[in-house]
């Protein structure tokens, strides 16, 4: 292989583009090697959200997501689109198992449980989704439903999360079935650090009612200082057992459609239940090590990038920490998660703060130490990493601490650069979904209140030529989308896109 045309892919988590203003922390940031690269190099703009990468339309990307086409070269219908287009259709109402285990549950007496992150962030869940399997269940018969309530306060503004209870509360009335039997806050449900207290505190709330007791579902939230960390809380009407408790013989469905953060919990359940004869669903198809049986199955994802690298012979290395790990490995891969003889798996590990607000550089100059090694090598066509920190600190809503991420991701992606120089290599740096750009969103007062989520905006896409490889000219093409990444990653190294993409390389 000509040496030019080996290169590195450079994902910058959470970073999206949008005018530059107070609530642009990208902007506010001191980025100035990015800038340089921005001005002289190759660059563009592409699409990162809602139907451009198998979305709904209007719906902010997310990490799975963008990874996923990032390395498909294609649009891939997410899970979150295909669960809507069940309900849709009818398909979800109908559906042969949910209806076997509602007549169940009818025929028995016993009780559905439904648990899931309550919000419409469209991230990890969408509370309509639950709506809708409260009329199924009412429909089918089931005798009693609970619902275990997930604040968010993350995928969608901190402090929302009593309309999204009273919201919940009002699709029950409407429904005629289902009471709120507890509410915890998400960094206990979804926590995916493999942190077994939190999750256990969440699992003991949901299967034995055990945890601070309420006597409603809002009063979970007074006092608390976010809707993140709402502690496990347990709705107890009577005085002594608390109602919602999973007993012999009843129902689990988790409501959420994305695995990564619920599967810690749901396997959690699943051990602790095994006495309890318990039926677990999920609606869509999760990574737990349990096998749960799903509502809703997976695209298939094969074809994409890794299989393309795969077929030519060409050696990758993945590099990312703990947080964006799976992203450059199993979601770039296609959901597979095999390691293929061609790559390397490099997991940067450090000392994790409980808050990155206190270290916004996380453990950026690992990542970067990994990189420059992995570019060094004579036998590795291409790197691919992920500079997790505007996004995973963006998360936190902390203007201020995403400024600082921002600036040491700008001086590692300047340190990248050089390497690649150095190397002999090509850097391709994009975006995966917006985040860091919008840090505030309106409220309803019309004030502007802090916000760490996602955003539809769309991503920069920047070229840096090896230096005596291929230029592209001036810009790189434009219209493009995440699902263009791949054909143009495969260009550079000198290949057409694989026979499964619909996307075009950009240079
Ligand atoms: O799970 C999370 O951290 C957020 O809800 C979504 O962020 P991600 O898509 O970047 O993981
Ligand atoms: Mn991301
Ligand atoms: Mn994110």
């Amino acid at each position: 292989m000509n040496l030019a045309s080996r290169g590195i892919l450079l994902v910058l988590d959470g970073w999206g583009h949008a005018p530059p203003g107070p609530a642009n922390a990208l902007s506010r940031a001191a980025m100035p090697d990015i800038d340089s690269l921005i001005a002289e190099r190759p660059s563009t703009l592409v699409q990162a959200s809602g139907e451009a990468v198998g979305l709904l339309p209007g719906t902010v990307g997310n990490s799975e997501i963008g990874h996923m086409v990032i390395g498909a070269g294609r649009p891939l219908p997410y899970d979150s689109l295909l669960v809507q287009r069940q309900i849709e259709t009818g398909a979800l109402a109908d559906h042969p198992l949910l209806n076997e285990v509602c007549a169940k549950l009818a025929a028995t007496g016993r009780a559905l449980h439904l648990v899931g992150l309550c919000s419409d962030g469209q991230i990890h869940a969408h509370v309509d989704h639950l709506r809708e399997l409260l009329r199924i269940a009412a429909s089918s018969g089931v005798p009693a439903v609970w619902i275990h309530a997930i604040t968010d306060g993350r995928d969608v503004g901190d402090g929302t999360a009593a309309g999204y209870l009273d919201l919940v509360e009002k699709f029950a009335a409407e429904a005629g079935t289902g009471r709120i039997a507890t509410v915890i806050g998400r960094g206990y449900a979804l926590d995916k650090s493999g942190d077994l207290e939190l999750t256990g505190a969440a699992m003991r709330a949901i299967a034995d009612g055990v945890g601070v007791g309420v006597a409603r579902a809002r009063d979970a939230l007074d006092g608390q200082r976010s809707d993140v960390w709402v502690p496990p809380s347990v709705i107890v009407e009577a005085e002594d057992t608390p109602p919602g408790v999973v007993g012999q013989g009843d129902a689990i469905l988790f409501t959420n459609f994305r695995s990564d953060r619920i599967q810690q919990l749901a396997d959690a359940l699943v051990t602790h239940l095994a006495a309890r004869d318990v039926t677990v669903l999920s609606l869509a198809r999760y990574d737990t090590r349990a096998a749960i049986p799903p509502l809703v199955d997976r695209a298939d994802a094969s074809g994409g990038l890794a299989d393309e690298l795969e077929r030519h012979g060409l050696r990758s290395v993945r590099i990312a920490e703990g947080e964006k790990f799976e992203h450059v490995t199993y979601y770039l891969n296609g959901r597979d998660d095999r390691v293929r003889a061609v790559e390397e798996h490099v997991r940067i590990t450090g000392d994790d703060p409980p808050d990155y607000r206190s270290r916004p550089e996380m453990n950026l100059p690992l990542v970067v130490d990994a990189v420059t090694e992995a570019a060094r090598r004579a036998d590795v066509a291409l790197v691919v990493a992920n500079l997790a920190n505007i996004d995973v600190v963006g998360h936190t809503g902390d203007a201020e601490a995403t400024v600082a991420a921002a600036e040491h991701t700008d001086a590692a992606v300047g340190r990248i650069c050089a390497a690649a120089g150095e190397t002999g290599r090509w850097v391709l740096l994009v975006g995966d979904h917006g985040n860091a750009e919008q840090m505030t969103r309106p409220d309803a007062d019309g004030g502007l209140r802090p916000y760490g989520g996602h955003t539809t905006n769309p991503v920069p896409l920047v070229y840096v030529p090896a230096p005596h490889g291929r230029s592209a000219g001036g810009e790189l093409k434009s219209e493009g989308t995440l699902a263009d990444v791949a054909p143009t990653v495969l260009a550079l190294l000198g290949h057409p896109p694989g026979a499964a993409m619909t996307g075009r390389s950009l240079l």
